[in-house]
Formats: structure tokens, C-alpha cells, sequence
């Protein structure tokens, strides 16, 4: 029996502890706390340079959805107002020439529409009343018009109709006949018949007149003539374009007569046309198509008609993936990676060596994993805003002025600041294969201490032509929550380190990125805080490949988590909605004219190697990837007797985050598989 003193001391000891570990609990990341994060999308910034507009995300907690309305805030005071508010998605605003209004697309009344704020009165109007959604607003430079690109389906009847269902008769739903190259499309389903075309729209809304009308997609990034009498835009329209997926050229359309002038033909892609706000030029990205896994998609210029077409970024060896002028069109904002970061710089249009880096801060958009993916506006006199990149915050929004940052929002303090979250250190190391220099980030648990020795998570990303940064990530902040170092590389193979390196995987994925990921697995069990007998192994798409074939290849790992993986290149190629790139661009050969080139790359033919306790997980509506890759995998591994559970998430596309709860599904399930292996270890 314990005494009434002995039982007090041990009641306020049991609530001290309980106090501690409440606090300790509270202050770490969970899962649910997906839902409690905004992030910043569609800058733009008005021509004074004053007020940033921007998509403000959030997450529903009770449609498991990300919504989000347009804010602005002062570039000065910092002060933010709402420009639109609801429980829908308002996005793509659209500021108009004079800085008036503002126009964007909104849900709020069920399918997207196309609305127009009076920014002065806050007054609102609705101007379309569309079938399907319109996208890439812009305003012709008079004001009077908005240009934007929709969808039109073309009707057209099944060739086998039953005849004889008598009345009020309730019979299966009718066969759906296909014969479209293009069927179906990761995260839109199975697609309808028809193309993307341009429309005009008055600004003082009414009926859209659609502008192009055959059966090439036509839609896409569009710039206007400074006359407001033409569009410049870039598309497809080659034959056998179908099958030559990088066949994009600019054109020119003339709004009066309809006449469509092309101004780009080479073999490989031009896009992003953007005419000089002295209507001189054209600004416009692309390459010479070398069949290659990788090219670097470079900027160019040429005179509004067609004519002197030049490269301006031949001398750097990085892919620009935005672009804006400056208001005296001497020069050209643009954006590219470089070294997992994402950079914005200067360059002038007379001479390719003048360029100046403005800010290296860019990013946050990818809240799922730290991929690169950052934005950025100009304004008339020079003003920049950006998304802002913090390994600690999703996208702020912020104002670089002089090579300065500054940022604007402080969107997350609220669900964040209060949270002990894992610390991102740089690493480099030389790849056990050649000593090539591998850059990575290491993610350490919160409260880490060096003394003690911690189980290890290797997360790869995918693409595999993508890049990691020092960006925040809800899933290495999750995974690393509960006590778990995590590692995260750019093995070869990634963007952002030029092309050569990207290239390092052509035709040869998996290989040395496979020694790169393993000797940074390498790299940190030398730093001494690792448990060797705890190596966990985890990766989505590109990530999921090169997990399923490191257990392939090793035994060292606990456990691994693969997710949405390819597991057999020929059945991939003929079953994921990309397929005349991936044969064409990733492989020399069709499958059948090289079913051992195919086989020797696939991790299916090295299954009969595995020992490793093995979770799959993939979206049922996975068309990238599809989920026949992963059970291929479940099979053989249940067929070799090896553990392996597999995780089916009912709807869900290739980008599994899209659904905060299903993001919170993934994340849970890696550290249950991962626990469950590490207990394993413990009884051992
Ligand atoms: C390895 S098959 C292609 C999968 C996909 N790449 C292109 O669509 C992929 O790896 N996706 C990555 C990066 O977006 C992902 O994490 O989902």
C-alpha cells in the first residue's frame, strides 16, 4: 500500500510527465496537420509595383479538398486584403492593362467560370457561362478583350448502338468505344473526344467567339500583338503529331480573317511565346530534339515575324522554365533550377553573357515533397515578386528589390510556429561510382541529439529528370517527426546540374543514380548517429523505380516502402497515358523489337534478389504509372515468399497528394511499415 504522501509525490510526478509529453507531442508535426497549411500560387504583381495578387491555398478539412481565394497584399506596409473569399477554388488572376480589374477563374458557382472584380468598388461580375474550364487568361493590351484556351468536344456517335431495350428496361451501360491515341490522362480520367481551342472574350463579358476551330489542339500559353489584333501561341499542329509529342511550333493568328501564319519549324519544341511590350519581338523557349531523356529547354528571340531567330542562353547550361519582359524590352526575366534551388536573373537581349542572378530564393509550391516549383511576376517598372522558398515554410510571397529579398506573408506562422520541425543541413559527397559530386539534404528529427543513434530513411524523388531542394516538404517533415533521420539526394539523372548529368540516365535508368543513392546511404551511417540495422528505403514514381530496384540489388534495407512504381518498362510503355514519349524518348527501341533492353532496366527482373520486407502503394486511377505495375510487383513478391503488403488508394491519380487526407494515408502507412521493421530489429 503506498501512503497518501508517496501516492501525491508520484500523482504530480505522473502529471509532470504527462504535462511533458503532451508538450513534447504537441510541439512535433502530425499528419492532420496537412490540413492547417496555406501556401501562395498566380502571382501578380500591378504595374506600380504596390500590391501583389496572389492564390491563397488552403486545405478543406471536410471536402478533403485545396481550395483557395485571391488576396492581395502591399509590397510596403505588408497589409493583406482579400480580393475574392468562399469555400471554392478562385486561381489564374489576371490583372487588366490599366490595372482596373482583375480577372480570374472561379468554382464558385460549380464548374470553373470566368469572373472580373472591379478592384476599386470590389464589385463582381460573372462573364461566361462555359461547358468545360477555360484557362490561360489574357488580356489584350486594350482592355477590351480577354483571350483564353477551353476545351471543345466533338460529339460523335458509338459505332455499335443495341436496339430491342424495351421500355423502362434497366440494361448495362454502353460499351465506351475507343480509337484516340490519347485515351486516357493521368488526374483527368478517361478523356472525350475533341481539342483545345482559342476564344476572345469582351471584358464586358457576353458570348465567347472561338477563334481557332480544326482538330489540332490549339490552346496553351498565349501572348498578344501589341495591335490587340493578333495572338501569338504555340501548339502542335504537325502531322503525325500524335506520335511526335515534342512537335510544338509558334504561330500567329490574326483575329479578323482567322489566318493561322507559322513562325517556328524545327524538329523539336518551341513554346512559350511572349511578345516585347514593344511589340518588336518575340521571347520563346525550346530545343533541337536529340531523341534524348533530357534537353535543356533554352531561351530565344526572334522578330515578331518569324524572322532572326537567336539563342540567348547558350552559354548556360540550365533549363529556363519562365519568362517575362522588362517594360523597355531591352531585357528578360527568367526563371530556371540550379543546384536544387531555384533562381531568378536578368538577361539582357543584346548579348547572352550579360545576365545578373536577382535572388535564389525561389520555390515552396511543392508542399508534398521538396521538389522545385516557384513563380515569379514583373512589374512595368521592375518590381519582382516571387514565391519564396524556406525548408521550413511553404510558399511565402515576397518582393526582390536590388538583389534583396523581402517577404511579404507569413501564411504558415499560425500552424507552424509553434511546432519543433527537422532541421534541413546540405550534403555533397563523391558517388561510390566515379566520384562524381552528388549534392543532398539531410533531414534531422526534432530534439536530434548526435550521441544517440537514430533509424535512417532514404526518400528518392522521381521524374526521374526532376530535382530535390531545400524546400519545404510536408512528407520528410512528417517522416522524420517521430525520431527518423532522412536523407534526401539529387542522384544523376536530376535537373538543375546541366545537361550532361541529366543525361547520365539516358537509356540507362536505373544505373549509377542507384550507386549515388546508396553511397549517401553510405555517407551518413559514417556520421555515427545512424543505426545500420535500421536502413529504411522509400520512394514515389521515378522513386518508386529505383526503390524496387535497390531491393534488387541489396539486402541492407529493413523495409521498404514502394510507391506508384514502374516495375516492368515493356508493360509500362503500353499501358501509361504518355506512351509516345516514354518508347520514343526513353528507349531506342519499340519494346518488342528489344525485349531484353527493356527487361535488363526493369526491377521486375530482379525480383527473384529480393528479401526485403516490401510495402506497395499506388492510386487506383494512377494513368502515369499505372496500378498494373504494382500489382506485377505484389505478385512475383508473394510468389517469392517475401513479406509485402499492398496499399490501394481508391481515386486517386499519380499525384496522390492532391487529397490532403490521402497524403496523410501515404505518409502514415511508411512510418507503420517502417515501425513495424524496427521493432522487428529491436527483438533481433
Ligand atoms: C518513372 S515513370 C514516370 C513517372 C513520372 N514522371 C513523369 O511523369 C514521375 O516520376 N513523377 C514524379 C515527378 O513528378 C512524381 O513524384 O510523381
Amino acid at each position: 500500500m503506498m501512503n497518501a504522501s508517496v501516492s501525491r509525490f508520484f500523482g504530480v510526478i505522473f502529471g509532470l510527465c504527462c504535462l511533458i509529453s503532451i508538450s513534447v507531442h504537441s510541439n512535433t508535426l502530425k499528419s492532420l496537420d496537412i490540413f492547417d497549411i496555406e501556401y501562395a500560387s498566380d502571382l501578380v504583381i500591378s504595374s506600380d509595383g504596390d500590391t501583389v495578387y496572389f492564390v491563397r491555398h488552403y486545405m478543406d478539412i471536410q471536402s478533403d479538398r485545396k481550395l483557395g481565394n485571391i488576396w492581395s497584399v502591399n509590397t510596403k506596409t505588408k497589409q493583406m486584403l482579400p480580393v475574392t473569399t468562399g469555400d471554392h477554388l478562385d486561381y489564374a488572376p489576371a490583372l487588366s492593362p490599366s490595372g482596373d480589374r482583375l480577372a480570374y477563374i472561379s468554382t464558385r458557382t460549380g464548374k470553373p467560370q470566368i469572373f472580373v472584380t472591379w478592384l476599386s468598388s470590389g464589385k463582381t461580375a460573372k462573364l461566361t457561362n462555359l461547358s468545360s474550364a477555360p484557362s490561360n487568361l489574357v488580356w489584350s493590351p486594350n482592355g477590351n478583350s480577354i483571350a483564353f484556351s477551353m476545351f471543345v468536344s466533338e460529339s460523335k456517335p458509338a459505332p455499335v448502338s443495341l436496339s430491342g431495350k424495351p421500355k423502362d428496361a434497366k440494361w448495362a451501360d454502353a460499351p465506351i468505344y475507343i480509337d484516340d491515341v490519347y485515351y486516357r490522362r493521368d488526374g483527368g480520367g478517361y478523356t472525350e473526344k475533341g481539342s483545345t481551342e482559342l476564344f476572345l472574350l469582351s471584358s464586358q463579358g457576353g458570348t465567347p467567339r472561338q477563334l481557332t476551330q480544326d482538330e489540332f489542339n490549339n490552346g496553351g500559353a498565349v501572348s498578344w500583338g501589341k495591335d490587340s489584333k493578333t495572338l501569338y501561341f504555340s501548339a502542335n499542329r504537325g502531322e503525325n503529331r500524335e506520335f511526335t509529342p515534342l512537335g510544338r511550333d509558334i504561330f500567329k493568328l490574326t483575329i479578323d480573317d482567322g489566318v493561322i501564319t507559322q513562325l517556328t519549324d524545327r524538329v523539336g519544341p518551341d513554346s512559350n511565346p511572349k511578345v516585347s511590350p514593344n511589340g518588336k519581338y518575340i521571347a520563346y523557349l525550346g530545343f533541337d530534339d536529340k531523341r534524348a531523356n533530357y534537353h535543356n529547354n533554352l531561351l530565344h528571340i526572334m522578330d515578331i515575324d518569324g524572322n532572326n531567330k537567336r539563342i540567348l542562353s547558350a552559354d548556360l547550361d540550365r533549363s529556363i522554365d519562365a519568362i517575362e519582359w522588362s517594360d523597355d524590352a531591352k531585357n528578360l526575366y527568367i526563371q530556371y533550377d540550379d543546384f536544387g534551388h531555384t533562381l531568378l536573373a536578368k538577361q539582357s537581349i543584346s548579348g547572352s553573357n550579360k545576365r545578373s542572378v536577382l535572388s535564389k530564393q525561389l520555390g515552396g509550391q511543392s508542399y508534398g515533397r521538396p521538389y522545385t516549383s516557384a513563380e515569379f511576376s514583373v512589374s512595368a517598372k521592375g518590381n519582382l515578386a516571387i514565391t519564396y522558398s524556406d525548408p521550413s515554410r511553404p510558399a511565402d510571397v515576397a518582393v526582390v528589390t536590388n538583389q534583396k529579398t523581402t517577404i511579404l506573408t507569413q501564411l504558415n506562422e499560425d500552424a507552424l510556429a509553434h511546432k519543433t520541425l527537422a532541421k534541413i543541413e546540405e550534403i555533397r559527397f563523391p558517388s561510390s561510382a566515379d566520384g562524381k559530386e552528388i549534392q543532398g539534404w539531410i533531414a534531422y528529427p526534432p530534439n536530434f541529439d548526435k550521441t544517440k543513434r537514430y533509424p535512417l530513411i532514404l526518400e528518392i524523388h522521381g521524374g526521374p529528370v526532376t530535382a530535390y531542394g531545400p524546400h519545404f516538404s510536408m512528407e520528410i517533415q512528417l517522416l522524420a517527426a517521430p525520431g527518423n533521420v532522412v536523407v534526401y539526394i539529387n542522384p544523376r539523372g536530376s535537373s538543375s546540374y546541366g545537361q550532361a548529368f541529366a543525361r547520365e540516365i539516358d537509356k540507362n535508368y536505373p544505373s549509377k543514380d542507384h550507386d549515388d543513392l546508396m553511397t549517401a546511404v553510405d555517407v551518413l551511417i559514417e556520421k555515427g548517429f545512424i543505426d545500420p540495422n535500421k536502413l529504411f528505403i522509400t520512394g514515389g514514381s521515378g522513386g518508386g523505380v529505383l526503390t524496387a530496384w535497390a531491393i534488387g540489388q541489396t539486402d541492407r534495407f529493413a523495409a521498404a516502402v514502394v510507391a506508384k512504381p514502374v516495375i516492368n518498362w515493356f508493360s509500362f510503355v503500353l499501358t501509361a497515358d504518355s506512351y509516345p514519349f516514354f518508347y520514343q524518348y526513353w528507349f531506342d527501341k519499340k519494346p518488342w523489337e528489344d525485349i531484353d533492353g527493356y527487361m535488363k532496366f526493369s526491377p521486375i527482373s530482379y525480383v527473384g534478389n529480393v528479401t526485403t520486407p516490401t510495402l506497395l502503394l499506388t492510386g487506383e486511377a494512377d494513368y502515369r504509372t499505372p496500378i498494373s505495375e504494382t500489382e506485377q510487383y505484389y505478385q512475383a513478391l508473394k510468389i517469392q515468399g517475401v513479406e509485402t503488403a499492398m496499399v490501394r488508394i481508391p481515386d486517386a491519380s499519380h499525384g496522390i497528394y492532391r487529397k490532403p487526407s490521402n497524403l496523410m494515408a501515404k505518409v502514415e502507412y511508411i512510418l507503420w511499415w517502417f515501425e513495424q521493421h524496427s521493432q522487428q530489429q529491436d527483438v533481433k
